[in-house]
């Protein structure tokens, strides 16, 4: 497995394996790896076959009273987690050679970014799209792969390939879950075993909503009121949104219908946690 961490050197790393006739799968991630993440490598290995791995805290898609400083770093474990993946070619960048000089051209999804998380983290899309783009042009995969956890992400990636035309297959693969529910990320290491507990409560929520679903309920309203509840029962919870969409069009869904997507996301103490579950009805 190759480390690199010049653009050059990826770009010389992919030309001759696509040389070979092989099928670039890139996961984009910013390092730090669990589950989650492996569950991508493997769908990425599935799929193609010549793997990269990106491993950026992108500085580009955090707001300034964010936790960029803080977010957990682990290069050394994360590469060989990969290793023992089979993956080929981890591009661990800096963030000289990503943005050597003042970044002024950005790409901006329009409509997609005004709910959900992007309500809450104004720039946060633009700076994902910007990075993702970065990475589509400098590896030029014929695959990417990202995880549903990140569910107003996959949609705007996807809208990004779609409106630009980029020739990348995008999958998204489904949200990979710790044994009692909680979706796993990188930030929960942020949490102490009291909001350990506590980050449930996401999960036992949304599955709340999915029950009155499942037993007949179809108005959004009614579902998103037994969602608010739940939260309020822990006192180390503070709901940020409940929003009940269209998975790709994140359109809000007033009656629902099978393939709706719940998203929520709350701090537990400082930690911000998102999950979403999508009702296959
Ligand atoms: N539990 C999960 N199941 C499936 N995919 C996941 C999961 N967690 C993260 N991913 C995906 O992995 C990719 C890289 O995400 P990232 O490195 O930000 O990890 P993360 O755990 O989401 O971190 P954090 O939420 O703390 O930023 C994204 O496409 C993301 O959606
Ligand atoms: C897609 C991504 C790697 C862009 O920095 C990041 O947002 C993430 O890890 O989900
Ligand atoms: N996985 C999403 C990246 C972020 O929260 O910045």
């Amino acid at each position: 497995m190759k480390v690199i961490k010049s653009i050059p050197e990826v770009r010389e790393a992919v030309k001759c394996a696509k040389k070979e006739g092989k099928t670039i799968a890139l996961v984009p991630t910013m390092g730090y790896l669990h589950e989650g993440h492996i569950s991508l490598v493997r769908i990425a290995g599935e799929r193609g076959n010549f793997v990269v791995v990106s491993i950026f805290v992108n500085p580009l898609q955090f707001g300034p009273s964010e936790d960029l400083k803080e977010y957990p770093r682990d290069l050394n474990r994360d590469i060989m987690l990969l290793e023992r993946e089979g993956v080929d070619l981890v591009f661990a960048p800096d963030v000289e050679e990503m943005y050597p000089e003042e970044q002024l051209a950005t790409v901006e999804v329009k409509g997609l970014t005004e709910v959900m998380c992007g309500a809450y983290r104004p720039g946060h899309f633009t700076g994902v799209a910007t990075v993702v783009m970065k990475l589509f042009n400098i590896v030029q995969p014929d695959i990417a792969v990202f995880g549903q956890k990140d569910a107003q992400q996959a949609a705007v990636i996807k809208k990004m390939v779609k409106d630009l035309n980029l020739p990348v297959e995008i999958i998204v693969g489904p949200v990979v879950r710790e044994e009692d529910g909680l979706a796993m990320s990188s930030r929960n290491v942020y949490l102490n075993s009291e909001e350990r507990e506590a980050a449930l409560v996401l999960y036992r929520a949304l599955k709340k909503g999915e029950n009155l679903l499942d037993g007949g309920v179809r108005s959004a309203k009614t579902v998103i009121e037994s969602i608010e509840k739940e939260f309020e029962k822990e006192p180390l919870a503070r709901l940020q949104y409940v929003y009940i969409c269209h998975p790709e069009t994140l359109k809000e869904i007033i009656n629902i219908e099978k393939g709706a997507m719940i998203a929520v996301a709350a701090f537990i103490g400082k930690t911000r946690l998102i999950d979403n579950i999508l009702w296959e009805g």
